[in-house]
């Protein structure tokens, strides 16, 4: 599978969130993660479509939206509106996932679906085997989702392992901790969609980073 490397403008500076998202495109970034928080599903408050439409005007980079709010259904209008390439909604979130799905898939935003660490990833099988249905990717976090800057959790590869093994053909995200030391272990996993805030954007050399991550789910193939 194709690496892709998706800094998280979490950790970039709100202010100049376009300059920041081209820089991450200058320095070799494949997807722009964009952290919507809503305060309620999550302990924390972000942005929302209104700035995604903003933002859309001023990078022609893939906006990977990952939408952290309660009853996503809600905003999905707004969010097609707004123009991301992609909207990645939590399975928790929401009492009819599929439809979502559905309605995204008449459109060309692209659907994905994340689980938080205490989900068991076998929720997402009616949904990943009923062919109608076609998804960008799948997250499995590997933080509890909300904030920044927390420690991989390495207990969440088995449900990397299952989707590798079950879905050969699936794009995998893992999002949460990940750096230039335990991404390796992702990739081998079988993930290649990495997210990653503080080790990208703290990091003496962003570029170089972005480069180790993409090689390591290269190497991993
Ligand atoms: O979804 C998120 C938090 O809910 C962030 O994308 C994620 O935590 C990335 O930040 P870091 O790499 O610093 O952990």
């Amino acid at each position: 599978m194709k690496a892709i490397i998706a800094p998280s403008l979490l950790s970039g500076d709100f202010a100049i969130l376009a300059e920041e998202c081209n820089r991450m495109l200058d320095l070799g970034a494949d997807y722009l993660h964009m952290d919507v928080m809503d305060g309620h599903f999550v302990d924390n408050l972000t942005l929302g479509a209104p700035i995604i439409k903003s933002l859309r005007k001023h990078t022609k980079g893939f906006l990977d939206c990952h939408l952290m709010v309660s009853e996503p259904e809600k905003w999905v209008d707004d969010f097609v509106e707004a123009g991301a390439d992609s909207y990645c909604f939590h399975f928790e979130a929401t009492k009819d996932p599929e439809s979502i799905i559905r309605k995204l898939n008449k459109t060309k935003t692209g659907a994905a679906i994340s689980i938080k660490p205490k989900t068991n990833v076998e929720v997402l099988k009616p949904i990943l085997d009923n062919k109608e249905l076609k998804l960008n990717h799948i997250l499995i976090m590997t933080v509890e989702p909300g904030f920044g800057g927390q420690k991989f959790m390495q207990d969440m590869m088995p449900k990397v392992k299952y989707l590798r093994e079950n879905y050969p053909e699936l794009n995998i995200q893992v999002d949460g901790g990940l750096d230039e030391g335990n991404v390796k272990v992702a990739a081998e996993s079988g993930a290649n969609i990495i997210v990653a805030g503080s080790s990208i954007f703290k990091s003496d050399d962003p570029k170089r980073t972005i480069s180790l991550m993409r090689q390591a789910v290269n190497n991993s193939q």
